[in-house]
């Protein structure tokens, strides 16, 4: 059973089609970089797999269960970075794990909350400063640090890299790395061709709400993509 997979899964916002029968897979391990111009229906396909909004038709699944507006079957499988990561600025990284662990059903002692920030890449002596103090790429931590704590079998990412300097953008791509190798499914919609080549398995091209290509990351470099991204769009 794939962990993610839309079936002819269609969007349409007062008579305007975001997603045009869409049919995607991504399987437990993969990590899958969304491409697309603006507008392409990226973001339209993973509020659908979130719950945020219905689909017109069709269907979205998460380890087998269907997808349904704001219920509960699937949130418990999933995790969503956004760019910007909404936490609490007045409280500590410490505070914020524990607070977003708690809604999701989890109580950690200290220890196991340092863990987790630790393991997503933050350094102890920052874990009892307050959110508010944090860079980008710090806060980003923090949302993988959440999505390690839910142990979430499906992470939802929507340009997480987007404003993050080279060496926030490497950290977080080797932690992505890290959940696919832990066999987490990553499903990721970004316009940063080059980290799309460096952090995916495999890379689709979306346009006016379906995909068009769906390549093996192995396959191809970032010139190469760039060339076919170009012609697709
Ligand atoms: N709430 C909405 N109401 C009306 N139209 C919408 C709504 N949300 C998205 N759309 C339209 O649906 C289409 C797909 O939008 P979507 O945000 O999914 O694209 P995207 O690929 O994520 O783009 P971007 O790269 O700009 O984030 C666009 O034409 C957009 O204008």
């Amino acid at each position: 059973m794939p962990a993610l997979q839309a079936i002819q899964l269609s969007k349409q916002y007062k008579g305007h089609t975001a997603l045009n029968n869409l049919n995607l897979t991504v399987e437990k391990g993969e990590i899958f970089c969304l491409l697309g111009q603006n507008g392409a229906g990226k973001t339209t396909t993973l509020n659908i797999f979130l719950g945020f909004i219905p689909p017109s038709g069709g269907t979205a699944t998460i380890n087998g269960v269907t997808v349904t507006p704001f219920g509960n079957a699937t949130k418990k499988f999933i995790a969503y970075i956004p760019e910007v990561v909404m936490l609490y600025g007045q409280l500590t990284a410490l505070e914020n794990l524990d607070f977003f662990s708690r809604l999701a059903g989890f109580r950690y002692n200290r220890e196991q909350l340092e863990t987790f920030l630790c393991k997503a890449g933050l350094e102890p002596a920052v874990l009892t400063k307050r959110v508010s103090t944090y860079s980008k790429g710090m806060r980003q931590k923090v949302g993988i640090a959440i999505a390690i704590a839910k142990d979430a079998d499906v992470i939802f990412m929507d340009e997480p890299t987007s404003g993050l300097d080279p060496k926030a953008t490497n950290e977080f791509t080797g932690m992505v790395q890290q959940l696919g190798n832990q066999g987490k499914a990553v499903l990721m919609a970004t316009h940063d061709i080059f980290n799309a080549v460096n952090v995916a398995t495999t890379i689709g091209i979306m346009k006016q709400g379906q995909l068009i290509h769906v390549l093996s990351a192995r396959d191809i470099d970032a010139q190469q993509l760039q060339q076919l991204y170009l012609e697709t769009i």
